[in-house]
């Protein structure tokens, strides 16, 4: 039985941690209101507290193109905050496991990154997530940093989600082709968070601490990711305003953003499952779980509503 904090607790993988580690110990799934990143003084109360065993931080500054206007707040809350967790997690002997992202890489090539090449962040949040990996590793060894890539759940703000939103707005959309990577949900992440705290526990066993990459096996483009969301909408009935032809394949040129984004995201995730004997699924299939969950939340909201209205 483990105590197990849980910062950002309703993020898309918070979210999903609070269901997978659920059964793991004593879980304290803290909001931002319950634990600030942005308070350091709070955060050690709490952590002083309630003396968790086990530290996992999925709470993040995650706007992209707002950090670039926002380094501060970005900085506070990605580089300074999880060196803050480290420190006391150093002092009280327990594990942290921490997130960051695929966007600390610079993009060149076609080949996927491993946990040996060197990063080059492009933008202000990338270059925030990579100082947070190394305040993390510079203050504990006892850590996991799980570099994972386009994250998606029905719980929170995401691509997949726009992407159904615009198809029941729009006649027609252009998605960028030239960047690729692999959408991963959140809740793959927080189950394979799960089996990486049980092989923590084995009394026995030799533990692997470190940095680790893990996405969804495959690869594809955002243009490529839209068209299997849509496409797969559209095959359980989906209301669809988007004909089946009409999303555009455009170049990174063509939709200005203020932050850059790589064009290579592919993160090699053999060291992971190599380590855990993990096999990791296919992006599609998480993809086609999380339009199946948000089309039969869409019917039972519709249903509930017309037994309520009177006729
Ligand atoms: N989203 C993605 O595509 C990817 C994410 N990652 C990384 O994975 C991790 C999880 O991301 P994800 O769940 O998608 O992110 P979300 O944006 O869904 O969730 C982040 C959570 O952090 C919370 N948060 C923000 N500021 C603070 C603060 N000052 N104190 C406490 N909590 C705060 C947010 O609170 P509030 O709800 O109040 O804003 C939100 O609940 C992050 O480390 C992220 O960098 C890596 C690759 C891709
Ligand atoms: C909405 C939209 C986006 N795009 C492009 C813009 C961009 O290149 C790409 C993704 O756009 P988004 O802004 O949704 O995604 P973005 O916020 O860049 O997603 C990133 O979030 C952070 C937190 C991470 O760590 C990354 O792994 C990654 O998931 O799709 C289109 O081409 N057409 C569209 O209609
Ligand atoms: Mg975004």
């Amino acid at each position: 039985m483990s105590r197990i904090l849980i910062t950002g607790a309703n993020g898309q993988l918070g979210f999903e941690l609070r269901r997978a580690l659920a059964p793991l110990g004593e879980v304290f799934a803290l909001n931002r209101e319950q634990f600030d990143l942005a308070d350091e003084a709070a955060m050690l109360a709490t952590l002083d507290e309630l003396s968790p065993q086990i530290v996992v931080n999925p709470a993040a500054y995650t706007a992209v193109d707002r950090a670039e206007s926002e380094c501060a707040q970005a900085h506070a809350i990605n580089a300074h905050a999880p060196g803050v967790l480290a420190r006391w997690c150093a002092a009280n002997d327990a594990l942290l496991i921490h997130y960051s992202t695929d966007y600390i890489f610079g993009g060149a090539g076609d080949r996927a990154w491993t946990e040996d090449d060197t990063p080059y962040p492009q933008s202000v949040y990338a270059h925030s997530k990579w100082l947070g990996e190394q305040a993390v590793r510079a203050r504990t060894g006892h850590h996991l940093i799980l570099r994972t890539s386009w994250v998606y759940a029905a719980h929170g703000n995401n691509f997949l989600k726009t992407m159904l939103r615009l198809a029941s707005e729009r006649d027609s959309l252009s998605v960028v082709a030239d960047q690729i990577g692999a959408p991963t949900s959140a809740a793959l992440i927080a189950d394979v968070t799960a089996q990486l705290i049980t092989h923590y526990r084995r009394p026995t066993h030799r533990f692997d601490y470190g940095t680790y990459h893990l996405a969804a096996q495959g690869e594809t483009s955002w243009h490529g990711y839209a068209c299997h969301t849509i496409a797969h909408a559209r095959s359980l009935g989906y209301p669809l305003q988007l004909g089946p032809a009409a999303i555009r394949a455009i170049g990174t040129a063509d939709y200005p953003l203020p932050a850059r984004r790589p064009a290579n995201s592919r993160l090699d995730c053999s060291k992971l499952q190599r380590a855990f004997g993990l096999t990791l699924p296919p992006w599609q299939a998480g993809v086609e779980h999380v339009v199946e969950r948000l089309f039969h939340s869409q019917q039972s909201a519709r249903a509930s509503n017309t037994q309520h209205c009177p006729l």
